[in-house]
């Protein structure tokens, strides 16, 4: 079991699905997903394109579209230990919570920005929708700017398309902190920037984190971005958490074959290894295989994982693993 942080949660997420549903198909994009982010720490979901890591985040923030359900779960933010149950609340109530208590930085920071305003009215706006004052929010603006290693006065008369990809993310990183929220959610917060770019985006998101306290859950394909800023870690396969550990765990050392197969097919800088692709590809969610989800790729599927349910997530080895053949070597106590 992960060692429970002496820090109060800010998220707590439980059981968590949801579906979309058109004409054709159903599709069910997230199953039974729980997770739970204390104060100041960082959660990465990990897993490749399709495993459901943005529509689980979508969900959390009480922002899917309508064709999707959440069918049964619970999402909760606990600012100063009160409990507000967000899949509950009315729309407007939700809409308010939104920035104040949970904040959003989506994939993408070109496409959340608005191309025909200036950056300023962006901090504008979104302080106008929560009652903070012009001025408040403006001074608030030039002080998270500068934060984020950007030139406040500059960047607040600029239009997004004049700005660099790690500008804009950085304003992105900016908004989402003007209303001082407990835990913003990071959706592939470097993808499409370059190397040097990245690191030094993760590096103040980590600064701001050290001087705020902020919480992040972070989604993200890529390893190296959960090694960076992550404190815990949680693979998702075809809709599912298939393992749970702390970043060192779970990155180092995973369990679960499908977080093996991802660390083989990450080029590392500290290892020799070849870079190994994982074979095949994931199922389609609307026709998934019987039994683990995983088992026609996974090198050590037997009978069991071939037929009945997907194997429950379970403690293996001071973690958590939805694996038949990790969980029989930990029951037999073999090596982890
Ligand atoms: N609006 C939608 N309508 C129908 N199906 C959708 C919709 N959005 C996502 N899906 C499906 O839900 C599944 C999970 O997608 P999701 O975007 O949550 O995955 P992801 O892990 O974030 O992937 P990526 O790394 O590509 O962003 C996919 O099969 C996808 O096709
Ligand atoms: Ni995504």
């Amino acid at each position: 079991m992960i060692a429970p942080s002496a820090e109060p949660l800010v998220l707590d997420v439980s059981g968590l699905t949801v579906e979309y549903r058109d004409a054709v198909r159903t599709v069910r994009a997230v199953t039974g997903l729980s997770l739970s982010v204390a104060r100041g720490r960082t959660v990465a979901l990990i897993g490749e394109s399709g495993s459901g890591k943005t529509t689980a985040a979508l969900a959390i923030l009480g922002m899917l579209p309508g064709s999707a359900t959440v069918l049964s779960g619970s999402v909760a933010v606990t600012p100063a230990g009160r409990r507000l149950d967000l899949l509950r609340l009315p729309r407007r109530e939700l809409r308010a919570l939104r920035w104040q208590h949970i904040a959003y930085v989506p994939q993408g920071s070109i496409s959340s920005l608005n191309p025909i305003q200036r950056i300023g009215r962006h901090f504008q706006q979104t302080a106008e929708a929560h009652a903070l004052g012009r001025r408040a929010a403006e001074a608030r603006a030039m002080e998270l700017l500068a934060a984020v290693h950007l030139e406040p006065r500059r960047i607040w008369t600029s239009y997004p398309h004049e700005l660099s990809g790690g500008t804009r993310q950085r304003v992105a990183i900016a908004l989402a902190m003007l209303l001082e929220p407990e835990v913003i959610v990071l959706d592939e917060p470097t993808t499409a920037l370059d190397v040097l770019t990245q690191e030094a985006v993760l590096t103040t998101l980590l600064e701001l984190q050290a001087a705020t306290g902020v919480s992040y859950l972070a989604i993200t394909h890529d390893l190296s971005v959960a090694g960076a800023v992550a404190d815990e870690v949680i693979t998702m396969y075809a809709g599912r958490a298939v393992e749970r550990g702390t970043a060192e765990q779970v990155l180092a050392d995973p369990l679960h074959p499908y977080t093996a197969g991802l660390l083989r097919s990450t080029p590392s800088v500290d290892s020799d290894l070849p870079v190994q692709s994982i074979g095949g590809h994931p199922p389609s969610l609307s026709d998934l295989p019987p039994g683990c989800s995983f088992h026609p790729r996974c090198g050590l599927a037997d009978e069991r994982c071939r037929s009945g349910g997907p194997p429950a997530l379970l403690p293996a080895d001071s973690r958590t693993v939805a694996c038949h053949r990790v969980s029989e070597r930990v029951a037999a106590g073999g090596p982890g």
